[in-house]
């Protein structure tokens, strides 16, 4: 049995904090339960109140939480008896019914942007019937996993014409998060217009820097200033709710089905090959297999010297284990090191280097690359064994 706490936020959002308390005060929440944003801003919690032991023993749940301007918010479950309890348990009301996660099994899953954003495509591809969570910043959508607010988080990666997101590289190793699979999403941006605004109207045009960058070619042609905003749906939707005339918008099909606006041009990205690679998000890590492709990421530093990258590359070289991507970042606290040789002044940049390879960590042919990576690496972490997307290969 569980017991459910509710509180109404006025302006809810990710970043709001919210504990938990569990009643009676001998009692523990356990370090599961679920909780589940309401589109009225309200967040449920459901979880049961268990003793030191772990035993379940009744009480109830307090969720006590401050919004973004500071109130303090509350929420409190009904009392939730055992069977040896004094109290007999309270009949359900249909007060209860609302407030309790009737589709519990449904997963929640956070993505960067506003509805009709292919990280929303990309979320629905990687669950089917999920319930996808926008969040304003990729930041966020890490929290809100964190926090059990939602399931998953699905973030871009790296993009076939655009390159590499690095702020997810940089998040994903300030966050404890593990990664749990991955997913490739065919990108057709579109040049969206209000009703009534054609082509020779545009001045220009608003969209994500990488779908900008993505339809370089096209928007140079025509001669349109370019504006970075924080998501393609985004900018659709505020070139629509400010009924702009001259601004345009790049984004998806949905988007402009969503947002009531025009498509005045189709597929304008640079190449028709445009795909860009999603990583699936969550608390904790999945048991690798062997029964499929699987891939595995992981970070690490290396000290200066010459040879060093050439030697952890070739610890998976000498056991034939394919990489897929190689990306370098610095080394945030350490980004400089002088040289040891001080007599020269020189000074070199630290890198962190994230490597993604063909290969299970069940495989032994992995677990024994990483062990010998270790034995000179600076710093290590696996980031997530998970199965390979292998639909676009
Ligand atoms: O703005 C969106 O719609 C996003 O989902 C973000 C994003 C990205 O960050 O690369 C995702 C896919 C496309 O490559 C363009 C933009």
């Amino acid at each position: 049995m569980a017991s459910t706490a509710h509180a109404v936020w006025s302006a809810a959002s990710t970043t709001d904090r919210i504990r938990l308390h569990p009643s009676p005060s001998d009692s523990k929440i356990p370090s599961r339960f679920d909780s589940k944003l309401r589109l009225d801003g309200g967040v449920v919690f459901t979880g049961l109140c268990t003793n030191s032991d772990g035993r379940w023993i009744g009480g109830r749940i307090e969720c006590v939480g401050t919004n973004n301007s500071g109130s303090v918010m509350g929420g409190l479950s009904n009392d939730v008896v055992t069977k040896d309890s004094p109290t007999l348990p309270k009949p359900l009301t249909s007060t209860d019914l609302s407030n309790s996660i009737a589709e519990g099994s449904q997963l929640r899953v956070a993505y960067q942007g506003v509805r009709g954003a292919y990280s929303e495509s990309a979320a629905e591809k990687a669950y089917p019937n999920c319930e996808a969570v926008p969040c304003e910043q990729f930041d966020t959508a890490f929290e809100a996993v964190e926090r059990w607010l939602v399931d998953r988080a699905v973030l871009p990666i790296e993009n076939s014409l655009g390159g590499s997101i690095h702020r997810n590289y940089d998040l994903l190793l300030r966050h404890r998060l593990h990664i749990v699979g991955e997913v490739k999403l065919q990108i057709r941006h579109c040049l969206l217009a209000n009703v009534g605004v054609k082509v020779e109207n545009l001045r220009r045009v608003l969209s994500h820097q990488q779908a900008l960058a993505q339809c370089e070619n096209t928007l140079t042609k025509m001669g349109l200033v370019r504006e970075a905003v924080d998501d393609t749906a985004g900018a659709a939707k505020f070139i629509a709710s400010h009924q702009l005339q001259d601004t345009g918008a790049v984004a998806s099909a949905t988007a402009a089905r969503i947002y009531d606006l025009n498509i005045l041009a189709q597929d304008i990205q640079d190449d028709s090959d445009n795909v860009t690679r999603f990583l699936m998000l969550a608390r904790e890590p999945i048991i690798p297999g062997t029964g499929r492709p699987f891939k595995t990421s992981i970070v690490f530093s290396l000290d200066e010297g010459a040879g060093m990258l050439c030697k952890a590359l070739n610890v998976f070289s000498s056991r034939e284990i394919n990489l897929t991507k190689i990306e370098s970042r610095p080394l945030r606290k350490r980004p400089l090191r002088a040289s040891d040789d001080s007599s020269n002044g020189s000074q070199y940049f630290d890198y962190l280097f994230y490597l993604d390879f063909e290969a299970s960590m069940a495989d032994q042919k992995a677990q024994n690359a990483l062990r010998h990576l270790k034995e000179f690496a600076t710093f290590l972490r696996v980031l997530g064994s998970y199965p390979a997307d292998i639909s676009m290969s």
